[in-house]
């Protein structure tokens, strides 16, 4: 359920896409993107092109593959490392790690674990990361929803830097060249969150997701209508807010690239999912949770450096230049927990 207090309180605006689209509001639309991710890191996007009927394909396809038997997900299994993201993860075996500034690890691994599934896809091109799909014959569409889906977020993306480009006031396709090699770059992670014991959320035995931020350029997440995503109130640090789901609508949120590579200008919040307030059912469950990321990455071998806009002499350079296949290499290697 929105209501209007959560969507205030979480300060991340909702923009309708259509009039960039169509022309009609194209700098309005660039503006409320950019102060969003300048404010809360984070922006609901409605009207983005990909319709309805495409968000319910996927979440079916998405529906069809957890609810196969173990053994046959496990054919499909995410290799031992971090460093090739690709294939299906049971319960536990990611934990995300969350470095400090400078992108080092120094805590230990938490031990709580994550009670999720996922499923990570990307081109059919890729080199770097390979696919990991179930063996011809078991589920045989949903191979083809996946690529289909992954090409029509790429589009989404690529309208989305163009509007971001133009509220930091620059050239319309500036971020779109750097954004040119989706079949490294990119990947798609559909999410299963079984039901879980309300109690276990509540003690800390579980958790969904544990607070992280995204390392990449920027995240297009579908949501189903379980609820339970928040991210941290950027004025009051350990403060979560909920960003209730929107029917149909992407949010959308910058990753740590994006921080380093506009100088600190765009924030990468910390978000989590955990039991959202007034789910639970008479038997102290909490319902099972599907959501969508799409994570979108720099080319990975192009050096960047800050972002024209982002700094000058008032506000000098706070980062070296990097490459984002260096930067985001970095943080998967150490995401896993190999059982
Ligand atoms: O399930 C969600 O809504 C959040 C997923 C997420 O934050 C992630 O996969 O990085
Ligand atoms: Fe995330």
């Amino acid at each position: 359920m929105v209501t209007e207090d959560a969507l205030k309180n979480s300060r991340v605006a909702v923009v309708d896409f259509s009039t960039f689209l169509d022309g009609s509001n194209k700098q309005g639309v660039a503006d409320t993107i950019f102060s969003s991710f300048k404010e809360a890191g984070f922006v609901y996007i409605l009207n983005h092109g990909i319709s309805p009927e495409q968000i319910a394909k996927i979440f079916a396809a998405s529906k069809e593959f957890f609810t196969q038997p173990m053994d046959v997900k496990e054919l499909a299994r995410h290799p031992p490392l971090g460093t090739h993201h690709r294939g299906y993860s049971a319960p536990g075996r990611e934990k995300i790690i969350q470095p400090n500034s400078m992108g080092d690890v120094e805590a230990p691994r938490p031990a709580v674990p994550d009670f999720r599934e996922h499923f990570e896809c990307g081109s059919e091109e890729s080199t770097e990361n390979p696919n990991i799909w179930l063996p011809d014959g078991a589920l045989p569409r949903f191979k083809e929803s996946c690529l289909e889906f992954f090409w029509l977020c790429y589009d989404v993306e690529l309208n989305i830097l163009r509007a971001l480009a133009m509220g930091m006031g620059l050239e319309e396709e500036y971020l779109c060249r750097f954004h040119s090699v989706p079949d490294e770059g990119n990947m798609l992670r559909l999410l299963y969150y079984p039901s879980v014991p309300a109690e276990a959320l509540r003690n800390e035995t579980v958790e969904r997701i544990s607070a992280h931020s995204d390392y990449a350029s920027i995240t297009l997440l579908l949501q189903d209508d379980a609820g339970g995503l928040e991210i941290e109130d950027p004025h009051t640090p350990g403060v979560f807010r909920p960003v209730p789901p929107i029917p149909n609508a992407l949010v959308v949120n910058a990753g740590d690239f994006m921080k380093r590579w506009s100088n600190d200008t765009i924030k990468s919040t910390m978000h989590r999912v955990c039991a959202p307030p007034g789910l639970e059912t008479s038997d102290g469950m909490i319902p099972a949770r599907y959501s969508i990321p799409f994570f979108c990455g720099a080319d990975p071998n192009v050096v960047v450096d800050c972002i024209p806009g982002t700094w000058d002499a008032e506000r000098p350079k706070k980062y070296e230049p990097i490459s984002a296949g260096e930067y985001v290499r970095k943080r998967q290697a150490v995401a896993y927990v190999d059982h």
